[in-house]
């Protein structure tokens, strides 16, 4: 796999030349996998391999605590007596929140992709982020199931794609991608985990949500075959791991993920 090409520098300022070689040394992965397949486990693995590796993780604490910035409202909206928790309301009343919480995970995914890497990575030889999903899953897994089941109306849908599609062509060297890890495991497997984690909001999550983004992953991530609105993204190398298996307490089984992962970066 070979680094995107050279990339502009939105993160503090830098010296030009440090930057664009650093741009074109850095490599970034996406890890993609339905809910609790195992993403945050496994990029602790990657975190603790090597210091070359950075995992950016998703924001879902933002996502749980949305805060005004506006002091002039001096009442309670009724998101903040809800404490913010987008997340929750977007699990209380799909139909409702399902748009809201979809454009601000994109717009927190994209604001993600732009932030400068670490002093660290930047003196890396072989330095690779590592995204816990990204604005790719965000369309074509997420809003794209929402949409189809019907949380999402016509013209949520059509706003949320120009948005999408305005983010993606704005910022695009920032936004591509090097390559892709699917974390693939059965809906009933991410049932057991996601009932073992016990995350509060996600307790009234049914199978049947778990089934329609395994499909949604593995027509994208797996067959390939849907229909894509980015050229990078078409071509774009992909690595499916089963992690059916119990990995967190096996120390082979990770060695083995670790080797496909290094093989498939310099690939
Ligand atoms: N390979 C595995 N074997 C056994 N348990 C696992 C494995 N991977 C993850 N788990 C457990 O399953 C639960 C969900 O894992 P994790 O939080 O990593 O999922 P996730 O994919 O990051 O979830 P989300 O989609 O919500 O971000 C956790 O309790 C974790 O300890
Ligand atoms: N609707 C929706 N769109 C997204 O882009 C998205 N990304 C993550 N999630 C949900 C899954 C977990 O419950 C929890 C943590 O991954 O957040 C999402 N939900």
């Amino acid at each position: 796999m070979r680094p995107s090409a050279k990339r502009p520098c939105l993160g503090p300022s830098e010296p030009d030349s440090l930057d664009s070689s650093f741009q074109k040394r850095l490599t970034k992965v996406s890890i993609e996998g339905n809910i609790a397949s195992g993403k945050s486990t496994f990029v602790r693995l990657l975190e603790k391999y090597s210091e070359e590796w950075e995992v950016i993780p998703e924001p879902i604490a933002k996502w749980c605590n949305v805060q005004s910035t506006d002091n002039e409202y001096k009442e309670l909206t009724s998101s903040q007596k809800n404490g913010g928790n987008l997340l929750g309301m977007l699990y209380d009343k799909p139909t409702r929140w399902a748009y809201t919480f979809q454009t601000f995970a994109c717009l927190s995914r994209v604001k993600a992709q732009l932030k400068a890497a670490s002093a660290k990575l930047q003196e890396a030889e072989h330095p690779v982020q590592f995204y816990e999903r990204s604005v790719f899953s965000d369309r074509y897994v997420f809003a794209s199931n929402l949409f189809e089941s019907g949380c999402i109306n016509e013209t949520e849908w059509a706003i949320y794609q120009d948005l999408h599609t305005w983010f993606l062509t704005t910022f695009e060297p920032d936004m591509q991608l090097d390559g892709i890890i699917y974390l693939r495991a059965t809906p009933e497997k991410c049932m057991e985990r996601l009932q073992i984690r016990g995350r509060e909001e996600e307790q009234g999550i049914e199978m049947e949500y778990l089934e329609s983004l395994h499909h949604k992953h593995e027509t994208w991530l797996h067959e390939r075959t849907i229909k894509v609105d980015f050229d990078n993204l078409r071509e774009i190398p992909i690595l499916v791991l089963d992690v059916n298996e119990d990995f967190k307490n096996d120390k082979i089984k990770q060695e083995d993920l670790i080797d496909k992962v290094k093989a498939f970066l310099k690939s």
